[in-house]
Order: C-alpha cells, then structure tokens, then sequence
C-alpha cells in the first residue's frame, strides 16, 4: 500500500515523486531496481544552465563531487552520458 508510485524508468532506476528543486535542477525519488536502494535523481535543466553560462561550473562541481568522500556530503553514485538532447541525470545517495 506504501509503495512509491513509479512514474518512469531511468536505465536501472524506477522514477517516483519529486522531493525537491533547485535552481537548475529538479531532484526525484528513484530506486535502484536491482537491488532496492533508494537514491535521490537529479534531473538538470540543461537550458536554464547554458542560459546562465553555468557549464563550467557545474561541469566542476560534478568533478568535485565524484571526489568527495565525507560523512556530512552527499555521495554521488553516477552521471548519466552527457548527451546533447538529453536531460543529464545525476544520482546521489538517497538523504
Ligand atoms: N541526495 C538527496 N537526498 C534527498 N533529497 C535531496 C537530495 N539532493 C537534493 N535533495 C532535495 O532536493 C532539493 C533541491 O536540491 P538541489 O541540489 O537541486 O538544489 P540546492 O542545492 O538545494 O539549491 P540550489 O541549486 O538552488 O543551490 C534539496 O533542497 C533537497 O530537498
């Protein structure tokens, strides 16, 4: 009865509701279908951050993250391929 509802599949993740937003992102539920984790999907807005002139910024704080390994930050699991007409997907460790 408490199952999430799964709205759509991103490769091996199952897509529920969104939990938050950003500036340039918007954040949803997700879970890994293999093996049941439950992680957080960012979703950019790849318009709004070109708008911005953001790319590089946010190109550094994905190197950034993939980085950082620290109890008080959020782990980044994967990065979607970068893809022209595609939303970029980022996946962190569900808080
Ligand atoms: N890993 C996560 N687990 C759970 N909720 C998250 C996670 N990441 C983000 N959120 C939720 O999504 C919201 C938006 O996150 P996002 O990272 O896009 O923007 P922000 O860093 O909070 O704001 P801004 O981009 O404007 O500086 C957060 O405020 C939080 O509520």
């Amino acid at each position: 009865m408490n199952q999430p509802k799964i709205k759509r599949r991103v490769g091996k993740y199952e897509v529920g509701r969104t939990i938050g937003e950003g500036t340039f992102a918007k954040v949803k539920f997700a879970r890994n279908s293999e093996t049941g984790e439950p992680v957080a999907l960012k979703i950019l807005d790849k318009e709004k951050v070109l708008k911005h002139k953001m790319a590089e910024q946010i190109k550094w704080e994905i190197a950034t993250m993939k980085l950082v390994k620290h109890l008080n930050v959020v782990r980044l699991h994967e990065v979607s391929l970068y893809c022209e007409t595609k939303p970029l997907f980022l996946i962190f460790l569900f808080w």
